[in-house]
């Protein structure tokens, strides 16, 4: 044979080779590409923010934290840490202002302990008070005022940066609280419906929704552009209806009927709302010292306060509080307050959830829930604190009270019905965060929900992955077939040459 004769093919040179090779660069190039995009923050870093809810009962300081380089997208923050103060509300210490500011100390040198050091210079605090505060503020704005400079020394002596202590509106209170339930469902950049919020606090309550009607009262209407959507919502906040005022509200009225019937001061109050057995001695000016009632000056000082335990009575006495003969709109919740029917699924929480879970009343239909709680209020008082020897005897002898507090604001104040009561969920927490008004105002006060929607990653973390799995599959198969196709090409060629 003759050697010069015989050509080897190179298989390079196929354009089938070609093409694959081709294909195999530009697939390690897209590769590579998508990874450098996606992965851009390699390091994650958390920043943090701390708010303190200064409510009328109690203060607690809620720590969050986020990835440092995701701020703008939703559901990135999350609660790190809660610290409940020790003691009562800031607006009781109005006869002794510095102990407002004192009464911090535990809970911040707590956050100082949470939070790395190297961040808490950037690390904004904000308090907001609530209704505690806007009473104090009505009875003595000097009050009042020398409370939030003693909070505002206090903070300003931590090493984070101290971003202000002032009392918040009843439109924030509510309008915040909502933006908090929809950025913890993820509704926000959907175009899935929103939740709307009930948060029910000692002093005060909110109800706010995306209605379906107009608006008629300006008061009660705000607007926000998040992520691109505008939301045109209703809210409205009722000072003198959270629990513990509305149970004053309650007791002062009926002492007033029972002086009428008497025409002699009572010196006892019997109470449907309480437990049968339950049997309190307390002082006249406990009832009335709120700016909430009128007060009424009685001989006696002190009243024995009866339990009876009968719901429909107790339910009765309730109504009493809520004015529902005027409106100046077209419909009203009550007190002249317009307000649209109720629509969409809401989120109830504060104490809404407090005491519908205490007494698990938080899955049942309207009717049911009726039945157990009139089951419960006719328990004789012996027997729920034996029942319950852990629990503080305050919050166990109101539940009662409260339960058919809530029944009757949410049914005869903001009309829900047996129909919508099922849209009603008791929640605590949507996820690590508690539901309630802080996360949205730190949310808002850090710009960290902007107006237009931001630039998010180039596909979802699942939808990479699997891309990701594909396209290697498919590059390894590319390759397996170049590989036998050479061996095929080569053995071929030395075929030949033999
Ligand atoms: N475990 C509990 N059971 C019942 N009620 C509770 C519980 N924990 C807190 N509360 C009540 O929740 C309400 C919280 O209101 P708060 O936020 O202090 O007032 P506001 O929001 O009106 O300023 C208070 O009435 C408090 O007594
Ligand atoms: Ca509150």
């Amino acid at each position: 044979m003759d050697e010069q004769g015989v050509k080897v093919k190179n298989p390079w040179h196929r354009p089938v080779v070609i093409f694959l090779a081709a294909v195999i660069i530009v697939g390690i190039i897209i590769m590579v590409a998508i990874s450098v995009v996606q992965n851009k923050p390699l390091h994650q870093k958390y920043k943090y923010g701390i708010v303190l809810d200064a409510g009328s009962s109690h203060t607690s300081v809620f720590i969050y934290e986020w990835p440092a380089e995701k701020e703008n997208n939703t559901g990135m923050v999350r609660q790190k840490h809660t610290c409940n103060v020790q003691g009562k509300g800031i607006s009781s210490y109005s006869a002794n202002p510095q102990g407002a500011g004192a009464s911090l100390q535990l809970c911040m040198e707590e956050a100082k302990q949470k939070i790395p050091a190297h961040r808490h210079p950037e690390t904004p605090v904000y308090l907001g008070a609530t209704a505690g505060m806007r009473l104090l503020r009505m009875e003595n704005e000097e009050a009042s005022d020398k409370v939030l400079d003693s909070v505002a020394h206090s903070l300003k002596s931590y090493p984070f940066s101290y971003q202000g202590a002032r009392i918040i509106s009843g439109q924030e209170e509510g309008a915040f609280g909502w933006i908090t339930v929809n950025y913890l469902s993820k509704n926000l950049r959907k175009p899935t419906g929103t939740l709307g919020a009930l948060d029910l606090g000692g002093a005060s309550t909110q109800i706010t929704f995306v209605p379906q009607q107009n608006i008629e009262s300006y008061d009660n209407s705000i607007d926000f552009r998040l992520y691109g959507n505008d939301y045109h919502l209703y809210t409205h906040s009722f000072l003198c209806y959270g629990q513990d005022q509305a149970l004053k509200l309650s007791m002062g009225k009926k002492l007033e009927s029972t002086l009428k019937a008497d025409e002699t001061d009572p010196t006892e109050l019997r109470d449907p709302c309480f437990h049968p057995g339950y049997n309190f001695t307390r002082t006249v000016p406990n009832v009335f010292n709120t700016p909430c009632m009128k007060e009424m000056k009685l001989a006696n000082e002190t009243f024995f306060h009866v339990g009876l335990g009968n719901w429909s009575q107790c339910q009765q006495s309730i109504r009493k509080v809520f004015n529902t003969i005027n409106c100046p709109y077209s419909r009203c919740s009550f007190n002249g307050v317009f307000q649209p029917s109720v629509y969409g699924d809401f989120g109830a929480f504060s104490a809404f959830f407090f005491v519908m879970d205490f007494l698990n009343l938080t899955s049942d239909n309207l009717a049911t829930t009726k039945q157990k709680l009139a089951a419960y209020c006719s328990t004789p008082w012996k027997k729920i604190v034996e029942n319950h020897p852990n629990i503080k005897e305050k919050y166990l002898s109101e539940y009662c009270f409260s339960a058919t507090y809530i029944l009757t604001l949410l049914e005869d104040g903001y009309k829900f019905t047996s129909n919508n009561w099922k849209d009603i969920r008791f929640i605590k927490k949507i996820g690590d965060s508690d539901a309630g008004w802080t996360l949205g105002y730190m949310l808002n006060l850090t710009n960290m929900i902007p107006a237009e929607a931001p630039d998010t990653s180039l596909m979802p973390y699942g939808g990479y992955v699997t891309f990701m799995f594909l396209f290697s599959l498919l590059i390894l198969v590319l390759l397996l077939l170049v590989y036998f196709y050479f061996r095929r090409s080569t053995r071929t060629a030395q075929k030949d040459i033999i």
